[in-house]
């Protein structure tokens, strides 16, 4: 078995937020992996806390009123204890940003070409002719046409679609070993959102980046990832490949979310109900107050230890403890007494 470590390791990681109402908790103790080369997807409903996790990771977080505590791992590196300048060495150079809105993230006074080359000599020292070459290339790379052209275009001359692609440019300038894109197709129409996607497949390959990537489309997620966090209420329900979660998802919380996609014909306004008070959450499991297989112990003590229903697959839910009849939420799930049997413990 290989002994490096994984690209990112996030343990116990926690965010809060002073404000005038008390200390609001967006993220509460989440653990989560990344290997290099791998696509994890965190999904969940708006406010369970996946922008706050992802910008904890690089403390882009402003502090005060934020405060992030815990562990973020990078290659073995601790971030979390980095000075600011030693985190600005790795933001958008090992660790890129793209986000939802490339609107906001463009000078709108500055040529594109010209944003790319400056986001490339803050990090390299390189000449004006190989800065020029080299976001031109990357342009290219990216899938904008006729690019030694468009570089010196301004951002108001380019598409939604095309803005969102020279984001992704941007944020290749690095050569970054993770790459965090939070909801960066969600503004787009469908036929581009599934363009950017490919693209972000097809780049992911080529420069071998581990991806975190932030959607509550559940659609989105079947497309690129390879595992899934699903976060609710700052705290993780479930953790899994891809395949299980679709297959076979564990955690209420997670069957309730696929029951919405359109194409199942489910639930088509959501999941009943509304997320808890970040600033005072109920006692037990986050989700008990909307979960229908909720029973006395859901609602006491702390979130539910994570329980590994299946090989790779981490639910917290009390139903799964041992000794319990889980088959209320065993929705398709192999009973694992005999299929982990032979497979040795999962922490080998
Ligand atoms: N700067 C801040 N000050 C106070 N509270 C904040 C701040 N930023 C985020 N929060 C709170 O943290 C919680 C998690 O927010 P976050 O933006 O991470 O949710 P999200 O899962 O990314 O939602 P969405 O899908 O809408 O983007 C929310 O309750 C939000 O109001
Ligand atoms: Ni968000």
């Amino acid at each position: 078995m290989s002994t490096e470590p994984p690209l990112l390791e996030v343990e116990d990681l926690t965010t809060t937020f002073s404000t005038d109402n008390g200390v609001l908790t967006a993220v509460d103790g989440i653990d989560f992996n990344i290997e290099s080369g791998e696509t994890v997807c965190i999904v969940g409903e708006s406010g369970s806390g996946k922008t706050v996790a992802t910008e904890s990771i690089t403390r882009i977080i402003k502090s005060p009123p934020g405060h992030v505590d815990g562990s973020v791992r990078f290659k073995g590196r601790e971030l979390l204890e980095m000075s600011e300048p030693e985190l600005r060495d790795i933001r958008g150079y090992e660790i890129a940003h793209i986000f939802q809105n490339p609107q906001e993230a463009m000078n709108h006074c500055y040529t594109i070409g010209w944003q790319i080359a400056e986001a490339l000599q803050i990090h390299r020292d390189v000449s004006d002719e190989e800065a020029r070459a080299k976001a031109v290339d990357l342009l290219d790379k990216v899938g904008i046409a006729n690019a030694s052209s468009r570089f010196d275009d301004y951002p108001h001359e380019f598409s939604g679609g095309q803005k969102q692609r020279v984001m992704i440019a941007m944020a290749l300038v690095g050569d970054p070993d993770l790459l965090i894109a939070d909801e960066p197709t969600t503004a787009l129409d469908v036929t581009v959102q599934a363009q950017i996607l490919k693209l972000l497949d097809d780049l992911q390959e080529e420069f071998d980046m581990g991806v975190l990537f932030v959607t509550h489309d559940l659609g989105v997620v079947a497309e690129i990832a390879d595992r899934i966090v699903v976060m609710y209420a700052g705290k993780v329900m479930e953790r899994a490949d891809v395949m299980d979660v679709f297959d076979r998802p564990a955690h209420p919380y997670t069957q309730q979310l696929l029951n919405c996609l359109p194409d199942i014909g489910g639930n088509q306004g959501g999941i009943p109900g509304s997320l808890p008070d970040p600033i005072d959450p109920p006692d037990g499991c986050r989700f008990a107050p909307r979960c229908d297989h909720a029973e006395p112990e859901c609602r006491d003590g702390g979130q539910p230890e994570e329980i590994e229903v299946n090989r790779g697959q981490w639910a917290s839910c009390v139903h799964y403890r041992p000794g319990r009849d889980d088959s209320v939420v065993r929705q398709g799930i192999p009973n694992t007494e005999s299929e982990t049997e032979g497979v040795g413990p999962a922490d080998d």
